[in-house]
């Protein structure tokens, strides 16, 4: 019992692969890796830097939800869902490093903003060498469902449009910068725009719309825990 109740009281999970229970700390996968191009490195770094100064938090990102239980609350959810086995958050499902999706996100609660870089793997792939319009979807819908989440809490998606307007090469390096655009009751209206962030290139350009739980919105998240509404 005492094996199993350890590895919870460190926020960390039993590991499901060699279904023992000694601690396995969550790995944060919003950190430079060895499948990050130079390219990706450098905009990270840049990001990173000005980051503070320009009132920006880098948000770490972990493979399960509940793994953001003890750094990133509002993004773990409710559910207690220790025993609900591997269960994974569906853009960090892919293993390998630099296979799916590589991405760091900056929030800015007070700005309603979030930038979301991002280096699309080989396991992404649509047409030959290029992303899968479903990849591209996944990351605005994770990029503008964790704004939404960071502003108001519970809140899910009820709509969203793409414009794909360039194809993505696989392993290119994307800068996705979101913004809260306005709320209506419990409603939130969201955009983005995902460039190359060294050129003129517009990939694409996106709405989204949140509802949030009838009576909810706005009560949780980051935003009400951190007085920033
Ligand atoms: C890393 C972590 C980030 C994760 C981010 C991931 C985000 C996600 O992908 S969430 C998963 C995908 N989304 C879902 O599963 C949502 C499923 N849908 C629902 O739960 C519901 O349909 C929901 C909540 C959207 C609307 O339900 P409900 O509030 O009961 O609808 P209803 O009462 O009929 O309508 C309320 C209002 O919303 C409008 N509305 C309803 N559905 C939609 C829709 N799909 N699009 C736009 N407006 C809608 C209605 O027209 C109505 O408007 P008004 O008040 O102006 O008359």
């Amino acid at each position: 019992m005492l094996r199993r109740a350890l590895p919870r009281a460190l926020g960390a999970v039993p590991c499901p692969r060699r279904r023992c229970h000694r601690p396995c700390p969550p790995r944060d996968l919003a950190v430079p890796n060895a499948a990050w191009s130079d390219r990706m490195r450098r905009h990270y770094g840049h990001l990173l830097s000005t980051a503070t100064r320009e009132g920006w938090t880098r948000l770490p990102s972990f493979r399960r939800a509940r793994e953001h239980r003890h750094q990133v609350p509002w993004l773990a959810g409710d559910s207690d869902s220790d025993g609900a086995g591997d269960t994974r958050l569906f853009p960090r499902a892919i293993e390998g490093d630099g296979d799916g999706f590589e991405f760091a996100m900056f929030l800015n609660v007070p700005k309603g903003r979030l930038r979301c870089l991002c280096q699309p793997g080989p396991f992404l792939e649509g047409h030959p060498g290029l992303a899968h319009g479903g990849a591209i979807a996944t990351l605005v819908d994770t990029s503008l469902g964790t704004l939404a989440l960071a502003v108001a809490g519970r809140v899910v998606t009820a709509n969203l449009s793409i414009d794909y307007l360039a194809p993505v090469p696989l392993r290119s390096v994307l800068l996705l910068e979101a913004s809260l655009q306005r709320r209506q009751g419990r409603k939130l209206f969201l955009g983005c725009d995902l460039r190359d962030p060294d050129g003129d290139t517009l990939h694409a350009r996106a709405t989204g719309e949140g509802h949030g739980d009838r009576g909810t919105l706005g009560t949780r998240g980051h935003a009400a825990h951190q007085g920033h509404r």
